[in-house]
């Protein structure tokens, strides 16, 4: 074989076996399938299905894989046990393409925990890889713990694995302990020492308890890796695997200075890395690479004004090559007014400098108040700020006390025509009582004929949209408005519906001076 001499990186992934190892991370037979499909789908060259000895259940799942599967290698793990080999071997005989993968631990640490001399291993390693490679034609074997092990005694296992017929040699960091130069050393060294090694692919297994294993793995391929052992969302013991959709989208985006290839389609990235996080459990970080909520969303004014001139000046990737529709604009209190006007046009409104000025105000203070501005609060928001009947009466301030005990009371101060009015009263809850000083403020014998909350958004600091109904004399008329207090939003809904009121009474005639107020204060 000379890959190792070629562009091509092969992909084995261990989502469904050192990822499920993740305590809490089982999956469900069926969702195993399901996930084997999308992996094969996607393009991964080799998947490891499982460790069939490990539980009747694991090794009906890798059974079944093996038999579904349409391109991708099947691959199974088994101790260095003649036993698990046979077992193994009878759960990937089904595939088209089937693998057995064997290893033993061969570092000082884990010689001693079967308590095998060094020669005694050496034997146990070319007795089971000749065993595993006179049932299948492809066979992989990993020293583990090969990054703490002796480098003499590494390549002498590594050539007698070799010799037995081991097709892939897999080099773990098991303990995720090496670092990039180091890990490009041991591959090279690897390749330089032991005879046969440019007959076979070194594959590379890391795991991320220092936050280096993708990093490890691609100095790896570098150094003549042309396998990388990896899981979706880097799912896998203690800190995980190697996160596969970083080594893929690394090679992509960098393969100026990584000129390497694999056969995943990275579009399919997204989906996936969603399915392995409902059903493993476990939820991605929001600020994860390539697949996390906000690797391509951007909150920030001076971003936000960039991405919409030139996406390139704040994304190295297409949010299209992960497999996501768009960039996502988060609106909240760090945003700019060019974010806000290509947001507001998206949502189909136009709007002129003055007018996003002002509703740019009304969004800060908004974006003080909650963590982040969806489309429906940004909508909530313009029916209020471009309402040309929502003027004459307006709400300055306004002061709640309720709960439990004593009266539910209200403070409130209005400016009606530009002046201000003040009154206190008692109500039966808070938003009686602001009604009451409404009421108070602004005489009238409009009645109310409808008031109605819904939440805008979800969460506890959502907005609760308040739409309120009045009728006098035959007008109906109906307010809304939206904030994250309900009881503000249900006054300024009730002074809204009034506003409109006062407009209806003009346009049927009235003097415009007809509002009647009085200061109860
Ligand atoms: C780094 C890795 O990810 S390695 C893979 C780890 N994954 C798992 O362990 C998940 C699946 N494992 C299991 O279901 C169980 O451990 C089984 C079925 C494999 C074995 O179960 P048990 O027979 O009850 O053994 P137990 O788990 O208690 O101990 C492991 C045994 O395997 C031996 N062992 C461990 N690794 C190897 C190996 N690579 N080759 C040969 N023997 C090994 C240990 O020395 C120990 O042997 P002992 O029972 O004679 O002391
Ligand atoms: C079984 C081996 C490859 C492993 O998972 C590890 O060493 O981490």
């Amino acid at each position: 074989m000379t890959d190792q001499k070629q562009d091509r990186v092969l992909i084995f992934d261990t989502t469904l076996r050192d990822g499920e190892q993740s305590p809490g991370a089982t999956m469900t037979h069926a969702e195993k399938v399901e996930i084997a499909g999308l992996l094969d789908e996607m393009g991964v060259d080799v998947i490891e299905a499982g460790f069939p000895i490990a539980s009747e259940g694991d090794f009906a799942a890798v059974s079944e894989i093996a038999r579904q599967a349409k391109t991708a290698q099947i691959c199974g793990l088994a101790r260095a046990q003649i036993g698990d080999i046979d077992r193994c071997w009878d759960a990937v005989k089904h595939a088209r393409n089937p693998r057995i993968h064997t290893f033993i631990g061969t570092s000082p640490l884990h010689r001693a925990i079967p308590n095998l001399t060094m020669d005694q291993m050496a034997d146990r390693i070319h007795e089971t890889v000749t065993h595993a490679r006179n049932l299948c034609e492809n066979v992989q074997w990993s020293p583990m713990d090969a990054t703490r092990t002796e480098a003499d005694y590494l390549c002498r296992t590594v050539e007698i694995a070799i010799k037995a017929g081991a097709t892939t040699i897999n080099i773990p960091d098991t303990v995720g302990y090496t670092a990039p130069r180091e890990s490009a050393a041991l591959i090279r060294m690897l390749l330089e020492r032991v005879p046969g090694a440019d007959e076979i692919i070194f594959a590379t297994h890391c795991h991320n308890d220092l936050g280096m294993a993708t990093a490890n793995s691609l100095a790896a391929v570098e150094a003549g890796a042309r396998q990388v052992e990896c899981t979706i969302n880097g799912l896998g013991e203690r800190a995980g695997n190697t996160a596969l959709e970083e080594v893929v989208m690394a090679l992509k985006v960098r393969n100026d200075i990584m000129p390497f290839q694999t056969r995943v389609d990275s579009t399919k990235l997204m989906n996936i890395s969603r399915r392995v996080a409902a059903v493993s459990g476990f939820a991605v970080q929001f600020n994860k690479a390539i697949v996390g909520k906000n690797a391509f969303a951007h909150e920030s004014g001076i971003h936000q004004d960039g991405m919409l001139k030139n996406a390139e000046t704040f994304e190295i990737m297409r949010p299209a090559d992960v497999g996501l529709t768009e960039t996502n604009i988060v609106m909240g209190k760090h945003s700019g007014r060019a974010a806000l006007r290509s947001k507001l046009e998206n949502l189909g409104y136009e709007l002129g400098d003055n007018q996003l000025k002002d509703v740019f105000v009304r969004f800060k203070e908004l974006a003080d108040r909650k963590k982040e501005i969806y489309d429906e609060d940004l909508i909530a928001l313009m029916r209020i700020a471009t309402d040309p009947e929502a003027d004459r009466i307006k709400l300055k301030s306004m002061h709640v006390v309720c709960g439990t005990e004593g009266p539910n009371h209200a403070r409130m101060t209005l400016t009606v025509d530009g002046d201000e009015h003040s009154t206190e009263q008692d109500g039966d809850g808070p938003v009686d009582a602001s009604f009451k000083c409404i009421k108070a403020i602004v005489a009238h014998s409009a009645r109310l004929q409808l008031y109605q909350v819904a939440a805008v958004t979800e969460g506890t600091d959502a907005q609760a949209t308040v739409s309120v109904r009045l009728e006098e004399d035959g007008r109906i008329v109906t307010g809304q408005s939206a904030d994250t207090d309900t009881v503000v939003a249900s006054a300024r809904a009730y002074i809204h519906a009034l506003n409109r009121l006062l407009v209806r009474r003009e346009k049927g005639g009235t003097d415009k001076r007809e509002i009647n107020y009085k200061d109860a204060s």
